[in-house]
């Protein structure tokens, strides 16, 4: 068709022999005009390249113009409500040196942004069919399909036993920064005598209580469940701001822990919970003492050091993070971690100024101990999770970009979808290394949840740690494995099938929060509004496409969870651009939004020149260093690195030691004397 066209002069040409030089002018037209037009259009197509390039995937040599079009702007009318209608009179000392522990005051113009106790801001408005808690529903009015129904369908028999360069390490502390910047606790009813109502038991529940009403049917085929006659899971939705005396309408969800990246998580995100967990001495924590010696944030129960028997008496820990310090081995691990941090730099600042009173050893310990937090999210865990050169563009690796306009809240799609869709990266297993690289065991994470017995036997610590160092993690795929889809937080000495799907209820839980379905928050992050399945095909696979037009009425029921995780990675990432959309928003505003962010100049709280210099040379190597007996740490700290092979990218201890001379501080009094 092409061919025949008016404008195809070739074919004519090339039969004209009757002149020579005719011929040879016309000869070498041809080529040149097909050069010509052919160099024209790879142009446009280089161009457009470039344009969706830079749209989707841009490069680092981009102005701050095009920067600033990749952050989204939230949609959401509701955000300024609660502060409109319900936030406290707070008063403010604007020349505060430390931030507070619930997080208010850290933006002087409202001082409840980013506090504890808050709600989650949105990207999009609530998505409820009653405008207002009630569960969205499809586009016909019919319910949305089983969640169990779509991981089964579409996630759980996709699994993919690949190992990841990136190793273990990613997932505790990847935990931890998720329980730093978000709490949305769970509105669960009880009989009177301390038993909990389940609505999947008592069918009559659902009707008097809404928490209740979150049942999730299992399929009559479900491969685990129904061959025990486990027909579904009754779960709770979460804590409104109705529990909280704020209605606001439609529902919002608090968070309990403060939205900044400020180890809330090790500090508590209450003034009286900080206080309980404080030794009043020395600046440091309460802690406890393991058998041989090691430090351990406080043990909160008898201790059950048999390996092999589950009780409810199991070891747990006093932490700042009540309600999921405890969760699982991983997290346990980062708290206790991150709490010999503290008091090991509390040690060194009363060696160097022994002077310094309780108070002022602990809020310096603590803020040095945030900055190191922060330090290891944005400069070793973020990359690895939206790409180094996103990173980069998005401008999260500049420095000193507090902006007081930046809500720095959680949003509730970072919350319940966005940085979710890292609990792929959950391994089947923790494995327990020693110093000459050898597994002496591994275990089950799913069998030592909420129980912490191992963690302080013997040197289990530092070979767990070292099993996180060494082990190379999950490849971040669609689905999750298939024991924390099955056998989550199975009841203690009962079978594994007793346990949840934490798809599952990712998904449902994004339901209960009234999240948008993916169509729509993917076209807030620059994409196309899909209108039909087929239009996802630019991001999501076409067999995924094709399973999910068997669950859902149209494009745009498709929850949120279920299209981000199926999103093709992007460039450099190991999420989907939705995903990264919605994690890089999130970051940039923990850190924008940030009065106290490390590195922060010309504010009361802002280090010294020679402190910065100090600080910026925290990495999670001294931060393992200072607490465990973990020698030889790869500088690239979620990397797998073959000892054998790259000895030279691991240092030893002595090279990740620090200095705190910027932090002596003469003694006025002795000077006087
Ligand atoms: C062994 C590892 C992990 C386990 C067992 C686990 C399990 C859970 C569970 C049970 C919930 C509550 C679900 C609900 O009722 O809605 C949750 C929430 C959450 N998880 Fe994980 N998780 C793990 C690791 C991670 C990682 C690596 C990340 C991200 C890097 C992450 C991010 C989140 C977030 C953001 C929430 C919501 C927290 C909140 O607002 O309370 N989790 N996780
Ligand atoms: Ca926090």
């Amino acid at each position: 068709m092409y061919s025949s066209s008016p404008r195809d002069e070739t074919q004519p040409l090339l039969d004209q022999k009757s002149s020579k030089e005719k011929l040879n002018k016309k000869l070498l037209k041809w080529p040149y005009n097909g050069i010509l037009y052919g160099l024209l259009l790879l142009g446009a197509i280089y161009l457009l390249y470039v344009f969706i390039k830079y749209e989707i995937q841009p490069e680092s040599s981009l102005t701050t113009k095009m920067r600033h079009s990749l952050h989204v702007s939230s949609i959401a009318t509701t955000n300024d409500d609660y502060v409109k209608q319900c936030a406290p009179i707070v008063k403010c000392d604007p020349n505060a040196k430390y931030r507070s522990i619930n997080g208010s005051c850290n933006n002087l113009g409202t001082p409840t942004w980013g506090a504890a106790e808050t709600p989650f801001i949105r990207m999009i408005d609530a998505n409820y069919s009653d405008g207002y808690y009630a569960f969205r529903l499809q586009s016909n009015g019919s319910a949305l399909p089983s969640p169990r129904l779509v991981n089964l369908k579409v996630f759980l028999n996709q699994d993919i036993y690949k190992v990841d360069e990136n190793n273990v390490l990613l997932v505790p502390f990847g935990q931890l920064i998720a329980h730093d910047v978000s709490g949305l606790f769970l509105d669960i009813p009880t009989d009177g005598h301390g038993g909990v109502i389940d609505g999947c038991v008592d069918e009559n529940a659902r009707k008097t209580f809404t928490q209740c009403q979150m049942v999730v049917e299992n399929p009559p085929d479900d491969p685990i469940y129904s061959k025990h006659n486990i027909f579904c899971m009754g779960l709770f939705r979460s804590l409104t701001s109705r529990n909280y005396s704020c209605p606001l309408y439609p529902t919002q969800f608090v968070n309990n822990n403060t939205h900044f990246v400020d180890a809330s998580e090790v500090y508590g995100s209450d003034e009286s919970y900080s206080l309980h967990l404080r030794m009043m001495e020395g600046g440091r924590l309460n802690f406890s003492t393991s058998e041989n010696g090691q430090m351990f944030c406080p043990f909160l129960a008898s201790k059950n050091l048999d390996l092999t028997v589950h009780t409810n008496n199991d070891t747990e820990y006093d932490t700042g993070d009540p309600d999921n310090g405890n969760q699982n081995l991983g997290i346990s691990a980062m708290q206790n971690l991150f709490l010999r941090y503290h008091n090991y730099i509390a040690f060194k600042l009363s060696s160097i100024n022994p002077h310094w009173s309780d108070e002022e050893l602990y809020q310096e310990s603590r803020r040095i101990v945030i900055a190191a937090v922060q330090r290891i999210t944005y400069k070793d865990f973020l990359p690895i999770i939206i790409g180094e050169d996103f990173q980069e563009m998005y401008g999260l690796n500049d420095m000193n970009i507090y902006d007081p306009t930046i809500n720095p809240s959680a949003t509730q799609e970072f919350s319940t979808a966005g940085f979710r869709i890292l609990h792929s990266l959950i391994p089947v297993q923790f494995n327990f290394m020693n110093e000459d690289y050898k597994i002496e065991y591994s275990v089950n994470v799913t069998d030592w949840m909420r129980e912490s017995n191992l963690l302080p036997i013997e040197n289990n610590f530092d070979k767990l740690l070292k099993g996180f160092l060494e082990t190379p993690g999950r490849l971040l795929q669609p689905s999750y494995n298939f024991f924390i889809s099955n056998f989550m937080l199975a009841k203690i000495n009962e079978p594994p099938y007793t346990g949840r799907d934490l798809l599952t209820i990712d998904i449902v839980r994004g339901r209960d929060v009234g999240l948008q379905p993916y169509n729509y928050v993917r076209h807030l992050c620059g994409y196309p509004l899909a209108n039909d399945f087929e239009d996802l095909a630019d991001l999501i696979h076409i067999k995924d496409i094709i399973k999910l037009k068997e669950l859902y009425n149209t494009v745009n029921d498709i929850d949120l969870m279920v299209g981000i995780l199926l999103e093709k990675h992007s460039d450099g990432a190991i999420v989907g651009p939705t995903a990264r959309c919605i994690i890089a928003d999130g970051f940039y505003r923990f850190k924008a939004g940030d009065r106290f962010f490390y590195d922060v100049r010309g504010q009361p709280g802002s280090f010294t020149d020679v402190q910065l210099n100090e600080i910026q040379k925290i990495t999670f190597g001294h931060v393992i260093c200072a607490t465990s007996n973990v020698n030889h740490i790869q500088t690239k700290i979620f990397k797998i690195v073959d000892h054998n092979l790259f000895p030279t990218n691991k240092l030893s201890c002595d090279e990740y030691e620090l200095d705190f001379k910027g932090w002596e501080e003469l003694n006025d009094q002795n000077i006087e004397l």
